[in-house]
């Protein structure tokens, strides 16, 4: 059977697709600008090519002009032009792309040109504004001008026109207002501007308009016996430069000085402050970018919002294409803002067609390694800025392991920073492990408000004073991170209040173990005391000068509990650590119970109290009953 061609109707396909692509119509004049470009970039290459010289790049402008009264917008370029054939089959037909012909017919021109289009759709962009489009163009091939010519959907004419050189100019007339559009935006001189800056900046070519501005008359602030009088003002029309072509991005680290880069980082992210570290890299390959970032001095006052937006500028041959682009930053390091060109993406994608883009994994992949290399490297030879990098980010690294459930491990373990018993200041991880006694099993760490609070804390006493070092955990999300390591190096995160710390010998172990079987029933009075505040009551011999300490049996700690609980939750919903009350068996307190027991079990219940009390008071958790602590300690000072 013969095969049939798919019928399109073009007019609802152009309407459609100008609706579909572009979610924005003020990028209509970037693909204008962008095409104007690669036109130039054509006739250049070309008088390149044939040895033609005397083609000066800067005079190679591309011009808007605007004419208020006739609401037209022009942009007119110097570039290769089109003949008769080329406006029909470029203009005429929608996805046909002269541009990628170029690329694709001239391999070499890589290096001295930067061609953008690829796609043939973008001119159609014009249609989102102009109710009528007319391009008068001569080829660089030839000496006849034709003029091509469209409302839009209907179809076009093309016709010979007069044009004195090669090149393009595209005049549009733009739709009539309505109430809820307003057409004339595009021809006032700020919103031009603003969108040339915003998305054509770094086009290489000149992008020149005539710029209304206002002098005063020489002369006219003096009067006639020359005493000073109010000046007069006149206007006047100004060509102007509206881009500033080089993208900084582009240029070698050693071109740009760190004023350069901290001005652009300032102004382009509005940010008072210079950033701490400027990071560069380009690379070729797999993924072809040039990338700039930046880690900023400081958090954003909504970094740890949900208000906040992590992403990076994304351009393709130095022209925007999205401002926030989020798919290139892993969460982890949403902190880097930044800027990053490729040439392999095109400008017509959208944000649904570019989270799938291979391409921009393969960006992101390649960045989360820059950046994390620069950050080992700033860690390594720079310790105090690294330091107050992680007073700003850290939380966002650790948070990194936590919600990978430990798959981010290998990327980020070595990038954080904890507090110590050992010197009151931050360790990473291999240190703390470089410096592990020998026969050390663990790496031990305690949760906490502070490093002050756990430096008193009872059950981190003996670990301490025989020489181990502990890490001080002082932020929420401290504990769920190691937890989700699990380990670092072939060690394993051990909690100060865990039951077995791996410190006792044999012998101690059988001891204590003794200890809590010859005084059983003394130690369930205590808990029938304590009811079901506490899962258990034992004789500890973690302890050395306290009393008593609160543990916690199982997977939740007494900090992830705070923690947890100090979420929106239903009071149904709060979780609760299996609390268990230790006492120290070498303790006089704990030989003042067993003086009482057998005996007095109605004073051995009001000492369990007050000992349970104690302890919340040094976990830092809050008193249940403050008046009956209040009145078992009055009681016990008058001897009743
Ligand atoms: N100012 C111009 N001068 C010369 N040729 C032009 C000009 N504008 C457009 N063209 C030709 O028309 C073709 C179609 O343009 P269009 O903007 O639709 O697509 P494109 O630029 O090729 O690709 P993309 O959709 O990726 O922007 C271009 O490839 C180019 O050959």
């Amino acid at each position: 059977m013969a095969k049939k061609q798919f019928k399109a109707e073009s007019k609802r396909l152009l309407e459609l697709m100008i609706n579909s692509i572009y979610t924005n119509r003020e990028i209509f004049l970037r693909e204008l600008i962008s095409n104007a470009s690669d036109a130039t970039d054509k006739r250049y290459y070309n008088a390149l090519h044939e040895g033609k010289s005397g083609l000066n790049r800067d005079e190679l402008s591309i011009e808007l002009a605007v004419d208020k009264e006739a609401r037209t917008l022009t942009v007119s370029d110097h570039g290769c032009g089109m003949t008769k054939e080329e406006l029909e089959q470029n203009l005429g037909t929608i996805a046909k792309s002269g541009s990628l012909d170029f690329k694709q017919n001239n391999e070499t021109a890589k290096e001295d040109v930067d061609i953008i289009g690829q796609f043939g759709v973008g001119f159609y962009a014009a249609f989102m504004v102009a109710k009528h489009v007319e391009v008068t163009s001569r080829s660089m091939e030839g000496d006849e001008a034709w003029c091509w010519r469209s409302d839009g959907a209907d179809g076009y004419t093309v016709t010979p026109a007069e044009r004195a050189e090669c090149g393009t100019a595209i005049v549009l007339t733009l739709k009539d207002n309505t109430e809820q559009d307003n057409y004339d935006e595009f021809l006032q001189e700020y919103r031009l501007r603003g969108i040339v800056t915003k998305y054509s900046d770094y086009i290489r070519y000149p992008i020149r308009m005539p710029v209304e501005k206002s002098r005063m008359v020489e002369g006219s602030d003096k009067d006639a016996e020359g005493k000073d009088k109010t000046p007069e003002y006149e206007s006047y029309t100004e060509v102007e430069t509206l881009n500033s072509m080089v993208p900084i991005w582009k240029k070698r680290k050693g071109e740009v000085s760190e004023e350069e880069y901290d001005r652009f980082y300032q102004d382009k992210f509005y940010d008072y402050e210079a950033p701490l570290k400027v990071i560069t890299s380009s690379t070729e390959g797999l993924a072809t970018y040039n990338a700039l970032l930046f880690i900023p001095a400081r958090a954003p006052y909504n970094y740890y919002s949900r208000d906040f937006e992590k992403g990076l500028q994304l351009y393709s041959s130095g022209v925007l294409i999205m401002d926030k682009c989020a798919d290139l930053l892993p969460d982890h390091f949403s902190f880097v803002r930044g800027i990053v060109d490729s040439q392999d993406l095109s400008l017509n994608i959208s944000r649904e067609m570019l989270q799938h883009d291979r391409q921009l994994k393969l960006i992101e992949g390649s960045l989360e390694k820059k950046i994390k290399n620069e950050l080992e490297s700033l860690l390594k030879n720079d310790r105090e800025k690294y330091e107050t990098f992680f007073k700003e980010f850290g939380l966002q690294l650790k948070y990194g392991i936590y919600s990978s459930y430990g798959g981010a491990k290998d990327l980020l373990a070595d990038l954080l920073l904890y507090t110590t018993s050992a010197e009151k200041k931050y360790a990473t991880l291999k240190e703390y492990r470089d410096r592990m006694k020998e026969d050390q099993k663990y790496i031990y760490y305690a949760a906490g408000e502070s490093a002050a609070k756990l430096d008193v804390m009872p059950q981190n006493e003996r670990l301490k004073e025989q020489g181990y070092e502990i890490l001080y955990l002082t932020d929420d999300i401290d504990e769920f991170t190691l937890k989700a390591m699990r380990e670092y190096d072939g060690k394993e995160f051990k909690s100060t209040s865990d039951d077995d710390l791996g410190i006792d010998n044999e012998s101690e172990k059988e001891e204590i173990k003794k200890q809590n079987e010859d005084n059983k029933d003394l130690l369930a009075c205590v808990k029938d005391a304590l009811g079901d505040r506490v899962s258990a009551v034992v004789l500890t011999s973690r302890l050395k000068s306290y009393p008593v300490c609160l543990t916690a049996k199982g997977q939740i700690s007494l900090e992830m509990e705070k923690v947890l609980n100090s979420m929106p939750a239903p009071e149904e919903g709060k979780i609760k650590a299996e609390r268990v009350l230790e006492i120290n068996a070498a303790h006089p307190v704990f030989a003042a119970l067993q003086k009482l027991y057998p005996g007095d079990e109605e004073k051995v219940r009001s000492y369990a109290e007050i000992l349970y009390t104690q302890a919340l008071l040094i976990e830092g958790i809050p008193v249940e009953d403050p008046i009956a602590y209040t009145n078992a300690v009055c009681a016990l000072m008058t001897g009743e």
